[in-house]
């Protein structure tokens, strides 16, 4: 059953990862033209060989009545040539410049470098190695990134390095069958990290925002983190769940003190939402600008 499962799995990646990687090797025009086509086009009416969505948020808000970004931010959206620009970070420029650098759970295992940092936290299964494995799938082969249905499989703090441009960490998830350590280490390392520039709590499309989600969202609240949240597979949901969900985030955003207005929504197996994610840290780690911004 799993090996079915990781089978089917593997074909959709790869699938993906050739979209991807032509999409990256031709500089992207054509298909981040067709992407931007496409973000008039409704989420729900969704075909396997079509472009990824580049901006799910914005196909959204026509039909939501609430403002899914506040009155008077700016919603995060740049041009094709800054999300071409900024995907160039996320391929290797040579074998191993993109590398898994370390899993460590203490402090006193934490790699020191004088990178940015971004860090992806959430619950047990909720898609966190899914996505560094989908921001990262031109450097695949390299990270060898695992994932699983079964909850609760990443048990270190596993720490990427990207270039010379930022470290990326994948945090065990929390709730069920979380390691007994992720209050101190997790704790440890929102507390310690010098270089921590943002991060990234990722909920789970089909479920919203739900008590186990509070653990890390209370957490990032409490240490006065700035964080974004991440709506992961949303290909598994049709709009209204999809609309239902996200109000769950908006709720939470009005009671928060650092929380990006803007949440980004994404899916790991269609691409939709990656480009603009990926650009998102590109521009949080300094490595590019974004005009008006
Ligand atoms: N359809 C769909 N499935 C996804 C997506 N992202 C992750 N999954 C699936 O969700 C399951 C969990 O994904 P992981 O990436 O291993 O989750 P995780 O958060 O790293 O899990 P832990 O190790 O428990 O912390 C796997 O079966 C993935 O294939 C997505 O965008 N769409």
């Amino acid at each position: 059953m799993l090996n079915c499962f990781c089978k089917r799995f593997n074909i959709i990646v790869n699938i993906q990862r050739s979209v991807h990687s032509d999409l990256l090797r031709n500089f992207g025009w054509s298909q981040i033209i067709s992407a931007r086509r496409e973000q008039s086009q409704n989420l729900s009416t969704r075909s396997s060989d079509r472009s990824p969505v580049l901006h799910p948020l914005k196909v959204l808000q026509p039909d939501v009545a609430v403002p899914l970004i506040p009155e008077g931010s700016h919603l995060f959206d740049p041009s094709n040539e800054e999300i071409i620009e900024a995907q160039k970070i996320f391929i290797p420029m040579q074998k191993g410049s993109i590398r898994f650098l370390k899993g460590a759970v203490y402090t006193e295992q934490l790699p020191e470098y004088d990178l940015p940092e971004v860090a992806f936290i959430g619950r047990s299964n909720v898609g966190k190695s899914s996505l560094i494995k989908a921001l990262f799938t031109a450097a695949d082969d390299e990270l060898n990134i695992r994932t699983s249905k079964t909850p609760g499989q990443t048990k270190t703090l596993n720490f990427f390095q990207v270039g010379n441009f930022f470290s990326a960490v994948d945090m065990p998830g929390y709730g069920y069958n979380m390691p007994a350590h992720f209050a101190d280490s997790a704790e440890q390392f929102l507390k310690t990290r010098r270089k921590l520039c943002r991060t990234f709590v990722l909920i789970d499309a089909t479920t919203g925002v739900t008590r186990v989600d509070n653990i890390g969202l209370d957490m990032v609240e409490e240490f006065g983190k700035p964080y974004v949240i991440v709506m992961t597979k949303i290909d598994k949901v049709v709009q209204s769940v999809l609309v239902k969900n996200l109000m769950s985030v908006i709720k939470h955003r009005e009671t928060s003190s650092f929380c990006f207005p803007q949440p980004f929504l994404c899916s790991s197996v269609t691409g939709d939402g990656l480009a603009l994610l990926q650009t998102f840290i590109a521009y949080v780690t300094g490595n590019v600008q974004i005009k008006g911004l």
